[in-house]
């Protein structure tokens, strides 16, 4: 089983051991998904255990308290329930990055490649305002497609990034150094 030690941010030395194996002890593996040679990291034995999302949720609202976010961005999909979650906790709103073709109203979208395709995000229409100081919300880093796609939208709005808060990092696809220098907090890595 993984341990605390696996989280891959010296920031996180400060939460909570027990949250962070709990978390660790949820995530599954699943080689060759969604194509062959994809190690697919699966989170949903994690989001359907009520003390697992309780931490997840606290350990990914935790930079909120240092930098302070009017609100949370969550990455359709996954990041749509981890951000609804964390931003519940914080007393902030939500708002829904969605791929292409599935908002009314539209501000802005971008299109990037991940690990296994390409897809377009698009930004709601006027819900992000300038200066407005986000908390960015996903599952999985990977490669850092999705998450500077995320970062541009919410930027060309005008907005701030304040910190971007995710599960799981994969370091050998080198993501984090497509942020442009913003804050990752990364609860584990593998
Ligand atoms: O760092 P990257 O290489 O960009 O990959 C990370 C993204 O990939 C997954 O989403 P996916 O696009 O599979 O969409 P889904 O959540 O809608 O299934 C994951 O939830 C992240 O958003
Ligand atoms: N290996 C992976 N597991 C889960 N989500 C991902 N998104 C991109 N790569 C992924």
């Amino acid at each position: 089983m993984s341990t605390a030690s696996d989280a891959p941010d010296d920031d996180l030395a400060e939460l909570d051991v027990t949250d962070l194996d709990l978390v660790a002890s949820l995530l599954r593996d699943v080689p060759d998904f969604p194509t062959p040679g994809i190690r697919f990291w699966d989170l949903t034995g994690l989001l359907a255990d009520g003390p697992g999302l309780a931490a997840t949720t606290r350990l990914l609202a935790a930079p909120a308290a240092r930098t302070g976010v009017d609100v949370v961005v969550g990455i359709e999909a996954r990041g749509f329930l981890l951000g609804a979650a964390v931003a519940h906790s914080l007393g902030v709103g939500v708002v829904a990055v969605r791929k292409e073709g599935k908002l009314p109203a539209v501000a802005a979208r971008r299109t990037y490649d991940l690990e296994y395709g390409s897809a377009t995000l698009e930004l709601p229409a006027d819900v992000l305002h300038p200066g407005t100081r986000v908390l960015l919300v996903d599952d999985v880093l990977a490669t850092g497609g999705t998450a500077a796609a995320a970062c541009q939208l919410v930027e060309g709005a005008g907005a701030v990034v304040a910190a971007f808060s995710v599960v799981l990092e994969l370091p050998a696809l080198e993501g984090g150094a497509r942020l442009g220098g913003h804050d990752v907090h990364a609860l584990l890595a593998r």
